[in-house]
């Protein structure tokens, strides 16, 4: 890393972005920290108080930015339409493409700060003219998935010092520090408004008038199997939790929206060979597009699969799968890998 440079670091309170904070400084760097007000649970704000307090304990200057306003139009009103128009969204990966790292490249540009810097577990390469994230040293907290929306503009200016770290690291060298606090603060899990169940918050947000209503469970041939809660209460692969007991394993294989009908069938039935991105980004084209075949994962923690992708005429991204995979869901992400990791793009499943 080079030194005596300044870099702003997007710090959440949480132990990644903390220990960050303390290698981008021991590296040289004069770290800004910028806390983003995106969503506050119950309306605590102890994380900002705990980003203000670290930034204080290690003399760096730290400013607060309000985005509860924009958070709510672009990321909480795009989930809960896109579980409306019956698909699932990915509310970290547009956070983080939309969000998060533009906003920490237009607080930078208004400072005159060029680095830019997060906690997330991946790394970066120069390869060919090219910036590319790769995954992080310790592969279980890899976040690669989350950012192939990203541009040059913004990887020419990233530094990921958390990187090069297990998690159990990380701690270890917060508590080396003397950062108890930090190195004992436990791990966020899923999506930061809503970590638990996407169905009380729907219910809990949307009117009732707005949502559609008792709807009915169809096998395939359209035969009617029962009762469901309202089509946007079910995500295709899902097979917990559909309140219906038949003598076989269902799955949740469509979900219909204008008919307000899903579609249960075994987990055979779902297996597809091809799917359709809109709203893709590819770090290098060439490497996707001339490819005999590239690497595809559609869930963070799911397996790679490979595949063959081709733009058509009208704009889409045809991605051919050489095995099947089941559960592709409209709204999801697919992200594109080569062979050694790096991430060369992805887009939005249609
Ligand atoms: N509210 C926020 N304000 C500023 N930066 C944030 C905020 N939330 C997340 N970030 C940045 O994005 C990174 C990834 O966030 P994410 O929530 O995915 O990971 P995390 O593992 O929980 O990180 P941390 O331990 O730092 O909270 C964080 O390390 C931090 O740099």
């Amino acid at each position: 890393m080079k030194s005596k440079e300044r870099v702003l670091l997007g710090m959440s309170g949480g132990t990644d972005s903390s220990v960050a904070a303390m290698k981008l400084q021991e590296a040289g760097y004069e770290v800004t920290g910028v806390t983003f007000r995106f969503y506050e649970v119950g309306g605590k704000t102890e994380y900002l108080e705990d980003a203000r307090a670290l930034a204080g304990r290690l003399g760096i200057e730290h400013i607060t930015y309000d985005a509860r306003e924009l958070f709510r139009e672009r990321i909480i009103r795009y989930f809960i339409d896109e579980y409306l128009a019956g698909h699932t969204p990915v509310p970290c990966t547009l956070c983080n493409n939309e969000l998060k790292w533009k906003l920490l490249a237009e607080i930078a540009d208004e400072k005159g700060i060029y680095w830019i810097s997060t906690g997330h577990y991946v790394r970066k390469l120069f390869l060919e003219d090219n910036y590319y994230i790769v995954p992080a040293v310790d592969r279980d907290k890899d976040q690669t998935f989350f950012l192939w929306g990203l541009k040059q503009d913004i990887l020419q200016r990233m530094l990921l010092p958390m990187g090069d770290m297990t998690k159990e690291d990380a701690r270890a060298y917060a508590a080396e520090r003397g950062f108890m606090r930090v190195a004992t603060k436990k791990d966020s899990i899923g999506v930061c408004f809503c970590p638990l169940d996407y169905r009380s918050f729907l219910k809990r947000e949307v009117p009732m008038e707005q949502l559609p209503g008792r709807g009915h469970f169809l096998d395939e041939k359209g035969n009617v199997l029962g009762w469901h809660e309202g089509y946007p209460f079910y995500t295709i692969g899902q097979r917990r939790g559909l309140g219906i007991h038949l003598n076989r394993a269902v799955f949740v294989k469509e979900v219909r929206m204008e008919t307000n009908e899903v579609v249960l069938a075994p987990l055979a039935s779902l297996y597809k060979k091809e799917m359709y991105l809109k709203d893709w980004n590819l770090i290098s084209a060439h490497r996707v597009l001339g490819a005999e075949t590239v690497i595809v994962k559609i869930r963070y923690r799911k397996q790679a699969n490979r595949c063959m992708v081709a733009q058509e005429e009208n704009g889409y991204l045809r991605v051919s799968l050489l095995e099947p995979l089941e559960s592709i869901a409209p709204g999801q992400a697919a992200a594109f890998y080569d062979a050694d990791g790096l991430l060369l793009g992805g887009g939005i499943i249609l």
